[in-house]
């Protein structure tokens, strides 16, 4: 059966020289797929576009034992090629074929990989949580979508976390080997209670609340260090939110629940050891790599941590002589947080889903490097996505800090109606644009609605319906920001709020209107904002700071309210301008007000 599909892709990739080019070639391909590749642009900032036409099913490899109604879920659409225990070599080899691949956490998906797909691969899903065996960013460079199964593995992960826990100060694992082997050591194995115990939970989200709730059922007083969880969160299940050093130093048991990302690798050495409680007990379902093995070992030794309970290792599977597995305090089990029947079932379809979801063009709810939106609407509304990034980027360059952004309000300007203009992309592009400069966090397009309610910032869309041809999506995009002051006044419109106007002019995202001025500059670059009394001569000034100090002007407009009165006037500049000659422009006596953005 002929199975067609359009496949799309957004994203935000740095893009190099060798990746344009290689975006930019066809693909001829075995299985007849076509694809064409588009960049809107070139700066990271800017969507690509990747669209794909299967005129035959697609192959998706499972290259680890998935569940089985997700297999059969996948084979209602695709191809199946079920091969397991490939070696790197063979995945490269075996992946040019594949339009999908589906892997757990013991198939490295590296760079190589995607390059040996020479543009086929479109999707990898990975049917867990942690996407770390996953080189992101080459597959955002290659254009391919990554999915998780981010929910279905969650119960599965605390509960081992918890049996890892009572094993431990039980010692379980060693009471049952010590019988088999003919003893009876009743009083070798003296455990440990935890009611009354302090449980510090590192990383609290899905696993890490729920190992919460079930110590606090053990009676135990659990506390939490993340840096990114809301406080309100944790207190509503009665968890105090904690520093990093008063949850390490305060814990009777330390559980491990945060991903492995650059940061969190080795966060646990001998620095943090030492901050311990002597004694502590340690439980690891997250990543091994969140922990030096060998600062743990030394830590162990010392008897600094008395136990310690560990489901991953940096190396899997760890080498067999391996003196931490061997330890007589530490109890291992080999990966197995969400090898649960229950779990692996609901995995397998969630990720099943997730991947035929994507090769369908659907947008993806469990993309971790970029979200997919229909063929159609992508197209159209790739310049309003770049225009609503620069809108959110540039506003909240004009908020001055202190009250917090908490009201963020999106307009559309527009001759359609609700059914035949999808603001989901544009809303999540201004989002993300508002977000990034302000947060440490990687903001995707898929996560930035996420991380703006994280940071409680309340996002809102409103219509404005316009007569005339529907031809063009839209007019005008408008972002206002509500109960914030301004670093530059004349941003703020007659009712208060911080406020910017744009449209896509020539197919360029352009701004029209600060607060209440007109304007007429392409958003692009950096720009100068600069009210000041209308004058003759203060063009010409400005100029001549700039042209002195060698900082290009790309372009220049001024908006004024009437002549002599005041003026608003708009530089794009090629060179960021030093605090110096800054402060020369703001010295013009005519020069209310200034600031200046980097888009
Ligand atoms: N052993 C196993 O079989 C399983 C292991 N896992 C691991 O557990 C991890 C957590 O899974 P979920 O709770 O579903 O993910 P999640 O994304 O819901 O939670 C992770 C939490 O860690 C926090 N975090 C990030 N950086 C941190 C830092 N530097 N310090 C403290 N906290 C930090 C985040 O803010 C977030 O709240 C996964 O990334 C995965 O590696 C998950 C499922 C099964
Ligand atoms: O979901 C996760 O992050 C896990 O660690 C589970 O890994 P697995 O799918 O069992 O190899």
């Amino acid at each position: 059966m002929a199975a067609a599909s359009s496949w799309n892709l957004i994203s935000t990739p740095c893009l190099n020289k060798a990746f344009s080019a290689s975006l930019s070639c066809r693909h001829s391909l075995p299985s007849r797929l076509t694809s064409a590749l588009f960049h809107c642009g070139p700066a990271r900032t800017k969507p690509f576009i990747v669209k794909a036409i299967f005129d035959v099913k697609p192959t998706v490899l499972v290259a680890e034992k998935l569940g089985e109604p997700g297999l059969q879920l996948l084979k209602n659409f695709a191809n199946v090629n079920c091969s397991y225990n490939l070696s790197p070599e063979e995945l490269c080899t075996k992946i040019s074929l594949c339009d999908a691949l589906i892997v757990r956490s013991g198939t490295k998906v590296t760079r190589e990989v995607f390059e040996s797909s020479s543009g086929r691969l479109k999707v990898v899903g990975r049917a867990g949580v942690g996407i770390d065996n996953v080189d992101l960013s080459a597959a955002t460079e290659h254009g391919c979508l990554v999915v998780n199964a981010p929910t279905a593995n969650t119960i599965a992960a605390a509960e081992h976390g918890i049996a890892l826990l009572i094993a431990m100060a039980r010692n379980i694992p060693q009471a049952d080997s010590s019988i088999k082997a003919g003893k009876w050591q009743r009083n070798k194995f003296v455990g440990v209670s935890l009611v009354g115990k302090t449980l510090a939970i590192m990383g609290f989200g899905k696993v890490g609340s729920e190992v919460a709730r079930r110590a606090k059922g053990l009676g135990m007083q659990v506390i939490a260090h993340d840096p990114y969880a809301p406080a309100d969160r944790t207190r509503a299940i009665g968890v105090e939110l904690v520093a990093f050093d008063e949850a390490v130093s305060s814990a009777d048991f330390i559980s491990m629940h945060m991903p492995l990302t650059p940061a969190t690798s080795k966060m646990f050495n001998d620095n943090a050891f030492f901050k311990m409680k002597r004694g502590v007990r340690i439980v690891n379902v997250a990543r091994g790599g969140v922990i030096d093995e060998e600062a743990l070992l030394r830590a162990l030794d010392a008897g600094i941590v008395a136990q310690a309970a560990l489901d991953v290792f940096t190396e899997e599977p760890p080498p067999n002589e391996s003196k931490l597995v061997r330890h007589e305090n530490v109890t291992v089990t080999p990966h197995l947080g969400a090898t649960t029947t229950e779990a692996q079932e609901g995995v397998a379809i969630e990720i099943a889903e997730a991947v035929l979801g994507a090769l369908k063009g659907e947008l993806a709810a469990t993309a971790v490097n970029a979200p997919m939106v229909p063929a159609a609407v992508l197209s159209e509304l790739a310049p309003f996505a770049a225009l609503a990034e620069k809108l959110g980027r540039l506003i909240v360059q004009l908020v001055a800090g202190g009250s917090g952004i908490k009201s963020v309000k999106v307009t559309y300007a527009t001759t359609r109606g609700p059914n035949d203009l999808d603001t989901r992309l544009l809303r999540a592009m201004v989002t993300k644009g508002l977000i990034e400069p302000i947060s440490s966090t990687f903001v995707n397009l898929v996560n930035a609605d996420f991380i703006a309610k994280q940071r409680g910032v309340r996002i809102t869309e409103e219509r404005i319906v316009l007569d005339g041809s529907p031809e063009s999506p839209l007019e005008y995009i408008q972002v206002q920001i509500a109960n914030v002051e301004s670093k530059f006044a004349t941003a703020i419109s007659e009712t208060g709020e911080v406020k910017v106007e744009g449209k896509v002019k020539d197919g360029k995202p352009h701004l029209g209107r600060v607060g209440s001025y007109g304007v007429d500059v392409n958003l692009e670059g950096s720009l100068i904002l600069c009210r000041q009394v209308d004058q003759p001569g203060i063009i010409g000034r400005v100029g001549s700071i700039l042209g002195e100090a060698n900082v290009n002007v790309s372009f220049m407009s001024v908006g004024r309210t009437a002549p002599r009165k005041q003026a608003v006037m708009t530089i794009g500049v090629d060179d960021e301008p030093t605090v110096d000659l800054l402060k020369k422009i703001g010295d013009i006596p005519a020069v209310e007000e200034f600031v200046f953005l980097k888009l």
